[in-house]
């Protein structure tokens, strides 16, 4: 099942995190229109707010290999049933996302929910309002 390798691939990026402030490890890990799989974790710095979140590695994995349209997201914390993204990468997302685009909140078992972007963000800050 594609989406179970999805939540492997998170998985394994949350073992990468850099949390000793929090101690809240995050993975996350995005299907691109390639097909490919790019991940990410959390990586926090002594000056806190600093620090960045797992969605926010994954999606400049994402950019920097060409990429620009997420068909699917997977977010899994080590310490929590399940993790929505925090409000800034909603709108991170958001940037690379479309109306199929869908974010699954996992927990330890596997994937427990998904989720629309528009259920995450609605009425959401459209780029056409810049023309
Ligand atoms: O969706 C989320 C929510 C939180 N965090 C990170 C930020 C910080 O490093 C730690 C605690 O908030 O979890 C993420 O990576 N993704
Ligand atoms: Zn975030």
């Amino acid at each position: 099942m594609p989406e179970k390798e999805l939540y492997v691939a998170a998985r394994e990026a949350m073992s990468k995190a850099h949390a000793p402030y929090s101690k809240f490890p995050v993975g996350a890990a995005i299907r691109a229109e390639d097909g490919k799989i790019y991940t990410g974790a959390n990586i926090e710095n002594l000056s806190f707010p600093e620090g960045w979140c797992a969605e926010t590695t994954a999606i400049s994995h994402m950019v920097m290999a060409g990429q620009r349209k997420i068909m699917e997201v997977a977010v899994v914390a080590e310490k929590l049933a399940l993790c929505p993204p925090c409000g800034g990468c909603r709108q991170r997302l958001a940037e690379f996302s479309g109306a199929s685009t869908r974010i699954y909140l996992c927990d330890e078992t596997g994937i427990k929910k998904s989720l629309a972007l528009s259920d995450l963000l609605p009425h959401s800050f459209e780029t056409e309002v810049l023309g």
